[in-house]
């Protein structure tokens, strides 16, 4: 085997948690660049909302109006005005057309509806569409509308970025955890190729995820759509034979893949992604980072650069993806949902943080287990989080020693055991499941109460995303999160989003404050290297 065949294959099968070991070394540094960066465009902002706060205030004390009795709009309520319906909407090019029914609404309730779920829209061609407020306000093919139409109504993502995503806009999804984002891509993807059947070829709606579980997943949730309207869709990903995916990629029109494997296949041209107009990044900032950046610079030249529709969605949006993000984008329209500009978690999830020594880590872990899975809770799910699998290796046997039934997803483990183990937990075969953060992101397994933290993930953004696997669709939940001195570099990044969701903050860990200190991890020594933070992210030139 050559050195670039055995590059491409170690790739294929490399793992979220091999590529977050690499991602720590790097870490170090960035964190302090990224802590003063943050800093310095806080009191930018903090400057910017003083002055807009002084014009809203006015804006509110005066009812609305000026010294000269002017008539004020807030942001919102101009932004919705014009999308009131009175004027005809333009046909838009994707065949969007809002309904009579969407239109005839109130004013003052997509008002209401925008101030209730915090809602804010981004769009430099201002095309002013309104929330589709029900399913009714859709005409969707009808064996999509019958799909979706299981659920009360759509959630606030769906409802603010279907009416762009249908009229071919290419949109930056954020919203927290739990909300709907997969239907939200995934609902005007397969409609989008229903309208457009007899056009196309080959594979021409493309999603991309981090890990193998989360691809899975959204490829469990996209064929209840493609099942039902004649259209093929695979799964693409690493630590399973290939042959079988070569042959679905040949008759499949949806794929989701993880990056590793899929271009493996594409450079031994198993895939030809020429004729895909619809490409989405799901957990598009952890997409856009080290690691990761690169395959997907190579996979997006493979597809149609010409005439694509590209989605980005998450739950957590950091300022240093958004320059690369918008390089692959055109006109993006930025939708997002709740405070999303500083970073926040979900807010039906009670944060508990508790500082202690590295030491305290295995017998806190008991008596944690015994306040969240005895007595009347002991069939409740619990989810553990451990940093690197070599710790999750150790915990699941320590855990196995004191008699608990835990199944286990990290990197060392084969993709049928992760598979299994996953299964175990979803089924409630197991309610108590140890993971890396393999399982940070995405994964959507129901009714899961707590989420414990016993080591700290990398950032912050892995916190927000840890935590969001509790709390799901409207549900409430809990995380208790074990932190050391270990982690006191980002005590000021949890600090803001415990206060941004309204959580006690225990005061050993204020102490911490914004330290940037460089940092030695007991279990992995000291490990990150200098990294050239002056490279800006290159601009992609589409062929
Ligand atoms: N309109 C809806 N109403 C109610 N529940 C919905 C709706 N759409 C999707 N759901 C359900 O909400 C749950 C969470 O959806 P999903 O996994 O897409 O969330 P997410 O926003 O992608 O979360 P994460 O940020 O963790 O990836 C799923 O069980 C999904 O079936």
């Amino acid at each position: 085997m050559s050195r670039k065949e055995h590059k491409a294959k170690k790739r294929a099968n490399e793992d979220e948690d091999d590529i977050q070991f690499k991602k720590h070394k790097s870490n170090g540094k960035e964190q302090k660049v990224r802590d003063k960066k943050e800093h310095k465009k806080k009191k930018e902002h903090k400057d910017k909302k003083g002055k807009n706060n002084k014009k809203e205030k006015k804006v509110k004390r005066d009812n609305s109006e000026t010294t000269d009795g002017e008539q004020i709009k807030s942001d919102v309520e101009e932004k919705t005005e014009k999308s009131a319906g009175n004027e005809s909407i333009k046909d838009a090019p994707g065949g969007y057309r809002q309904s009579e029914d969407l239109s005839n609404i109130p004013q003052a309730d997509v008002d209401i509806f925008y101030k209730e779920n915090e809602v804010s829209v981004e769009d430099k061609l201002n095309y002013n569409y309104r929330p589709l407020l029900s399913f009714n306000h859709l005409s969707l093919k009808p064996e999509i509308q019958s799909e979706i139409s299981k659920f009360p109504k759509p959630t606030p993502i769906q409802a603010v970025s279907w009416p762009y995503l249908l009229a071919g806009r290419d949109v930056i999804g954020v919203a927290e955890t739990g909300s709907g984002k997969t239907f939200a891509f995934g609902v005007p993807a397969i409609n989008y190729l229903v309208d457009n059947r007899s056009q196309k070829r080959g594979v021409q709606v493309l999603v991309i995820s981090p890990t193998r579980e989360l691809a899975s997943q959204i490829y469990d949730n996209l064929i209840l759509l493609t099942d039902k309207v004649g259209l093929e869709c695979c799964c693409v990903y690493g630590g399973v034979p290939k042959y079988e995916q070569r042959e679905q990629l040949k008759k499949s029109q949806v794929v989701v893949a993880t990056p590793g494997r899929l271009l493996d296949l594409i450079n031994e041209n198993s895939v030809d992604l020429s004729q895909v107009r619809y490409l989405v990044l799901d957990e598009a900032d952890r997409m856009l980072e080290k690691g990761f950046e690169e395959d997907i610079k190579s996979i997006v030249k493979h597809t149609n650069t010409t005439d694509r529709q590209t989605l980005m969605f998450t739950a957590t949006w950091p300022k240093e993806v958004r320059e690369l993000a918008s390089t692959f984008m055109r006109d993006p329209v930025k939708v997002s949902i709740g405070d999303r500009d500083e970073l926040s978690a979900n807010k039906r999830i009670t944060q508990i943080v508790e500082v202690i020594e590295q030491r305290q880590k295995d017998r806190k872990l008991l008596d944690l287990l015994r306040k969240y899975q005895s007595g009347s809770k002991k069939d409740d799910k619990v989810l553990i989080f451990a940093l690197y699998k070599k710790e999750a290796s150790r915990v699941e046997n320590n855990l196995r020693y004191h008699g608990y039934d835990v199944a286990a997803i990290h990197g060392d483990l084969s993709q049928q055991q992760r598979t299994q183990a996953l299964n175990d937990f979803k089924m409630g075969k197991s309610n108590l499941l140890l993971a890396t953060d393999v399982a940070a992101r995405g994964l959507d397994i129901p009714n899961v109460k707590t989420v414990i933290n016993l080591t700290f993930p990398l950032t912050v953004e892995d916190y927000v995303h840890r935590i969001g696997r509790t709390g799901r669709a409207g549900q409430t939940g809990t995380a208790h999160t074990l932190f050391t001195d270990q982690e006191k570099h980002l005590a000021g990044a949890l600090v803001n989003v415990l206060n941004g969701a309204n959580q006690p903050v225990p005061e050993e860990l204020k102490k911490f404050g914004t330290h940037t200190k460089k940092k030695e991890h007991s279990a992995y020594g000291a490990f990150f290297k200098d990294v050239d933070l002056t490279k800006k992210p290159k601009k992609i030139t589409f062929d």
